[in-house]
């Protein structure tokens, strides 16, 4: 296998799938991602063209609409963080980002009670913008399919780790989240400014990320484990899948979730995000003992697996560092320091805890 320090991303064609012989090397190549990397790129994943380029073709326009139209969904007034938020309403490692975005999830109905967990106020309807009634169908479309490429994706996940291919869909959660995401052009002046900041995807299991721009547009970079910022461009066809903290956790951290952040540029850059999500009532318990004897058993035990960059480590995680119970709450903590206007609105009880928990 090569060397852990990765300076390329590598590529997974999900068409291996089809014989044993390309199977076998596929299941190899990303075994070598998995553990190695943390980030990959994938190709012939099945998505139709037009479910992509329907969602592509709508972001300009969606971005275009004037702020009262997209004030009419902002992300304050739902507790369940998904709607719109304007460039400079979101902070990561301490630093406001530039961009703005609409936050969707998959389609459900808020009947949480304060006898439930408090994390399941997460659950709930999208927020869908008036002056734009085509937009519905596109983004349910576009996660309809993510979500099955995701669960097809989990299962050679699990069989590249030498588990049941199955393995993993019991920790899915209801609910995944869709962001669309818009990075205006940067100010003349300006390089290399914070589209978003350093972190690891806290929203759950892996990440599926549409990079929706002309390919020349660059931004997005992952950091490797000797701390060297590597770009990750745009391949038309692909998607950049990589591992989020939920499965850093499941795998005893045997698969690391990698650091990544995009720069603002000279030209505005559109990404699509699709964050697979893990089960709001997954303790930390459950989630490090399923499976912790497999990936302590030595199989994984070669002297990259599990290393990281000082910058890398420093990333928050708090379900890791056994904060809080569940995942749900984790996951709700960090919405809460994201945008803290929600918080404080809908979170008043614990958002002093989650605030101040450093
Ligand atoms: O826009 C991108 O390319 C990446 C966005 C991202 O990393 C995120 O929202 O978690
Ligand atoms: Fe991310």
């Amino acid at each position: 296998m090569a060397s852990s320090n990765f300076t390329s991303i590598p590529t997974i064609d999900l068409s291996k799938i089809t014989s044993p012989s390309s199977k076998a090397k596929l299941l190899y190549d990303l075994r070598h991602a998995l553990l190695s990397v943390g980030f990959l790129y994938v190709t012939n994943h099945s998505v139709p063209d037009h479910v992509i380029k329907e969602l592509v073709n709508a972001l300009p326009l969606l971005f275009d609409l004037p702020s009262f139209a997209k004030n009419e969904v902002a992300l304050q007034n739902s507790s369940h963080f998904l709607g719109y938020s304007e460039t400079g309403a979101e902070t990561t490692a301490g630093k406001v980002d530039a961009r703005e975005q609409f936050e969707f999830s998959t389609e459900l109905i808020d009947d949480w009670t304060p006898e439930n967990l408090l994390a399941d106020r997460l659950k709930g309807p999208n927020q869908w913008p008036s002056a734009y009634p085509e937009l519905r169908q596109v983004v349910e479309r576009y996660i309809e399919e993510l979500t099955r490429l995701s669960e097809k994706f989990l299962e050679l996940v699990a069989e590249a780790l030498d588990l049941p291919p199955t393995t993993f869909l019991s920790f899915l959660s209801d609910q995944h989240r869709l962001k669309l995401v818009h990075y205006p052009q940067s100010l003349p002046g300006v390089t290399d400014g914070q589209g978003v900041g350093p972190h690891k995807d806290s929203s759950g299991w892996w990440t599926f990320l549409l990079q929706a721009s002309d390919p020349s547009v660059k931004g997005l970079q992952a950091l490797n484990k000797s701390g060297d910022w590597i770009d990750v461009p745009n391949i038309p066809g692909t998607f950049v899948v990589n591992i989020g903290q939920g499965f850093e956790v499941v795998t005893n951290g045997v698969c690391k979730a990698t650091t990544h952040r995009v720069l603002s540029g000279p030209s505005e850059r559109f990404g699509v995000p699709f964050f697979q999500g893990m089960r709001r009532d997954l303790t930390k318990e459950e989630a490090v003992g399923t499976l912790k004897e497999h990936f302590e058993a030595g199989r994984f035990a070669r002297e990259e697996v599990g290393m990281e960059s000082q910058e890398g480590r420093q990333i928050d995680s708090a379900f890791l560092r056994g904060k809080y119970d569940t995942w749900g709450e984790t996951q709700l903590r960090t919405k809460i320091r994201s945008h803290r206007d929600v918080g404080r609105k809908f979170y008043g009880d614990v958002f002093e805890k989650y605030t101040n928990d450093d």
